[in-house]
């Protein structure tokens, strides 16, 4: 079997020729889309796919790259389409997404309270506890170190594809998720300066090689191509590039 991997965008934060660093991830006949930042609407748009092809979205955490196209989403899912996917979301990231993040914007002048259970089917994760989203597909998340105390996670698909969401360079993470045996390592960089957020080019340079053929590169700036050729075995994923990753069949989940 395969998953198949559209990067919506792959720029970092602030980047201007890269929209924010979100995928669409296709398996046995589901749509999950990891983050939506606040580029997504209209990246989706240039690719000409309707916001309706989203079963399912899962949030790494809540830096506005990651979530600020949600109200655009949750709008026009609701009201245009008529449609309420599933969010898949770490149980802490429950409150904050809704109440600081959204509320401001999908409430106001609303007769009633609106609830975020209004919008989407909310699957709550748990670090440790695996979840098949439909038979044979299956996620699994981990916390990330990523900024200050907030709440972040890369998540592993299949046991064997690892998103890394956003983290500063954590050895110990990329070893663990390489000797459980993850084939495709897909991994946040920060090409220049001090990596105060992100893994920085030099930091995953340091990697066994072994490793580092694992790795695809994402959530860079806007100067990526005159780092072409200096990444060593590791790829840059491409903006709005499908990838399709062959992979095995999940182990029965729970
Ligand atoms: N101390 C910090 C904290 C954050 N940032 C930038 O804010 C961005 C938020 O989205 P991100 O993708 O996590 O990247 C962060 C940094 O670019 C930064 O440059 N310095
Ligand atoms: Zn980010
Ligand atoms: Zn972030």
């Amino acid at each position: 079997m395969r998953i198949d991997i559209q990067m919506i965008g792959t720029g970092s934060a602030f980047a201007k020729n890269y929209y924010n660093n979100n995928a669409l991830v296709a398996c046995n006949g589901y749509k999950l889309m990891i983050d939506f930042g606040i580029t997504a609407p209209l990246a989706m748009h240039r690719l000409g796919l309707p916001l309706d092809v989203i079963d399912g979205v899962f949030i790494t955490h809540l830096h506005a790259d990651h979530i600020g196209g949600f109200e655009e989403l949750m709008l026009r899912l609701r009201f245009h389409y008529g449609k309420k996917p599933q969010l898949f979301i770490e149980g802490r990231l429950i409150e904050p997404f809704w109440e600081y993040s959204l509320r401001g914007g999908l409430e106001f002048g609303a007769e009633e309270r609106q609830t975020l259970d209004q919008f989407f089917d909310v699957v709550p994760l748990s670090v440790g506890k695996p979840h098949e989203i439909v038979p044979g597909f299956r996620m699994e998340i981990l916390p990330t170190k990523h900024f200050r105390d907030m709440p972040s996670y890369c998540v592993i698909l299949n046991d064997e594809l690892f998103y890394s969401g956003d983290t500063v360079f954590d050895p110990e993470l990329i070893r663990s998720v390489h000797e459980r045996n993850c084939t495709y390592l897909l991994h946040d960089c920060q090409l220049d300066g001090h990596g105060l957020v992100h893994a920085t080019l030099q930091e995953l340079l340091t990697l066994p090689e072994s490793i580092q053929q694992k790795i695809w590169l994402m959530h860079y700036g806007d100067n990526m191509e005159s780092y072409i050729g200096k990444t060593g075995p590791m790829k840059f994923l491409l903006q709005h590039e499908t990838y399709s990753f062959p992979v095995s069949a999940p182990a029965t989940a729970d």
